[in-house]
């Protein structure tokens, strides 16, 4: 009866969790030499492996299917047997999942090679992503050669890539409907527990008001900086002046653009050059802070197999910053091509949040070895970054000298993470409304880089540096569209993370509500054990349980809100608005006049 049925299906999934760790790891193991040595020879054992791996899992799926695991009692069994209902791209007929995962791995293998050529030197044209054109759009204060590295790196990585989407498209949209969704779309929004997107319009109307402020005051800068021609009054802010090829955060602007010039810069790059900083320090230093809140340490194997620097022995390679979970307990990694300026301390830290959530959840039956959801994965790293980002804690840890602590120093800080927090909001957000509108067939082919750059215009305000036509496919320029990486997981990230924060330093005795002397966006959790406690406890949940529940044994909240976000940056909000009414500024942006339709 279903007392014995249950039995059995408890040990089904004991004896099945084995047979996942090994053949997860055995992917982990072919998609890591595949990603950190793009060879043919890599490729085709990727292949072969996904393929061979895709059929165990639709036998080992009919056998799971057979319990009544819907009539289940224990909620826990259940919910194990629910998640391996879903079989995923493993789904597809063999020569479909072929043809979808060359049709990524091409799209991957595109974007890692593509280079692009000097604007001064045109001989010299083996100009990579990383570091290259991201050094270019860091330091370049010269329209003309910004605008060159965009229209070029658009074109090496973005165009090429539109007929391997579009076949990407059609096949993981085919995945979709076996797994039982009309689209791609609802598969991604399952994630988040959501069957529609409304959820993160609601946030986005939350923090639209800020960014319209940060955006009409940055826009107001630059064109003081580079003239009326260049940046207009009341126009989109052409995307290839804002310090970041591809938009997404403004922190290169800062040093041309802060609320007080002659308050003392906080340029963490100098400073992490000045002390001699390596990659190597670096990633110690975020594994030092973790264990200051008595969190895991990163086992000795992590040192010896993660690529830490990009190699230089000539191979192409995923650059992109990634972290691994080879799923047998004990092998976790990190890819990353560190150079040494704040935005990769940032990035450090961001990815060694993974590597602990990893560490926390490691003894979770397999299935439960993920993020409460995508975002929560993401978040971890970012709000250690934000204690590690105050110049309390830079100096504590000497990277900084002593400085002011006053109204003005407290804006300029406030606004360098503004530049990073709030100014990516509509990034992620449409990045993702992009790809949605894609999947249900409302976007189609001849159609993508006019409704990307609608979106790009209507809800983050910039524009192209030049006009656009539909032999462009500017979508498959950022990496996540190339990797097939879903995005909305960084939208609920910079919501929640603030959230976290905000909670953690209550707990760190670091922040009290309503309290003016002590500013969230100056709390520190550094060596709190209580913060470190909390954290803990809920990042060992993995995705044992609806995510709700794990941000309520975090925060007492069950929802998401952006009221972290707008609590932290409140002081900022009340002096753009000061700041743009005496200067005038208008708040917003006209249609733009360059054409991509
Ligand atoms: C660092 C990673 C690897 Se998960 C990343 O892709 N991030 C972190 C911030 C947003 C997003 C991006 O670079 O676009
Ligand atoms: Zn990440």
């Amino acid at each position: 009866e279903r007392a014995a049925e249950e039995a059995a299906g408890r040990d089904y999934m004991r004896t099945l969790d084995e047979v996942k760790s090994k053949s997860k790891n055995r992917l982990v193991l072919a998609s890591w030499d595949y990603e950190s040595n793009i060879t043919a020879y890599n490729e085709e054992k990727l292949l072969q492996l996904s393929l061979e791996i895709a059929e165990e899992e639709k036998e080992s799926w009919k056998e799971t299917m057979s319990y009544l695991w819907h009539e289940f009692e224990d909620q826990d069994l259940k919910r194990m047997f629910q998640k391996y209902s879903q079989l995923g791209t493993s789904a597809l007929p063999e020569d479909l999942n072929q043809r979808l995962i060359q049709a990524v791995n091409n799209m991957q293998a595109t974007y890692a090679k593509a280079t692009i050529c000097d604007y001064k030197d045109r001989t010299k044209c083996d100009l990579h992503v990383e570091p290259d054109v991201t050094d270019i759009f860091a330091k370049s204060e010269d329209p003309e050669e910004l605008k060159h590295a965009w229209l070029e790196w658009h074109k090496a990585a973005g165009a090429a890539s539109k007929g391997n989407f579009t076949e990407y498209v059609l096949m993981e949209n085919e995945a979709a409907k076996l797994n039982g969704y009309d689209t791609v779309a609802e598969w991604w929004l399952s994630e988040y527990e959501m069957t529609n997107e409304d959820q993160f319009a609601t946030l986005w109307n939350q923090v639209k008001p800020l960014y319209e402020q940060i955006h009409a005051y940055v826009r107001g800068r630059l064109r003081a900086k580079y003239g009326e021609d260049v940046v207009s009054k009341k126009g989109p802010i052409p995307a290839h002046l804002l310090g970041n090829i591809w938009a997404q955060t403004w922190n290169n602007i800062e040093k041309f653009t802060r609320p007080y010039p002659e308050k003392p810069d906080v340029d963490v790059t100098a400073a992490l050059i000045a002390q001699n900083y390596t990659p190597l320090k670096m990633f110690q230093a975020a594994d030092e802070f973790f264990k200051s809140l008595n969190l895991s340490g990163v086992p000795d194997l992590f040192w010896d197999r993660s690529i830490i620097e990009k190699p230089n022995d000539g191979r192409d390679l995923v650059c992109h910053a990634s972290a691994w979970d080879f799923f047998d307990g004990e092998d976790f990694r990190i890819k990353q091509c560190t150079t040494i300026t704040s935005e990769f301390f940032t990035t450090t830290h961001h990815e060694m949040g993974h590597i602990q959530y990893y560490l926390q959840y490691k003894d979770q039956p397999v299935v439960y070895r993920e993020g409460a959801n995508a975002g929560f994965h993401e978040a971890v790293g970012d709000v250690i970054a934000l204690s590690v980002a105050t110049p309390k804690h830079l100096r504590v840890v000497g990277l900084l000298e002593d400085g002011p602590d006053d109204l003005e120093s407290n804006i300029n800080q406030q606004f360098k993470m503004g530049l990073e927090k709030i100014v990516f909001l509509p990034f992620a957000y449409l990045l993702d409304l992009f790809r949605y509108s894609v999947f249900r067939g409302i976007t189609a082919p001849r159609d993508y880089n006019c409704h990307f750059w609608q979106l790009r215009e209507s809800l983050q305000g910039v524009e192209p540096p030049a006009p656009r036509t539909e032999n462009d496919f500017d979508p498959a320029a950022k990496y996540h569209v190339s990797a097939n990486v879903e995005y909305m997981r960084y939208y609920v990230s910079y919501i929640i993370q603030f959230q976290f924060h905000r909670a953690l330093c209550q707990l760190a005795g670091e922040y009290t509500p309503n309290d003016p002397s002590q500013l969230l966006s100056n709390c520190d959790i550094y060596r709190s054990q209580a913060a470190g406690k909390a954290l803990g406890n809920m990042l060992q949940m993995g995705s044992s349980k609806p995510w709700p529940e794990a941000m309520e044994v975090l925060t007492g909240q069950r929802n998401m809100d952006a009221s972290g976000v707008l609590e932290y940056f409140a002081p900022l909000h009340e002096w753009l608005k000061m700041e743009n009414e005496r200067t005038g500024e208008f708040i917003g942006w006209e249609p733009s006049t360059v054409q991509y339709c």
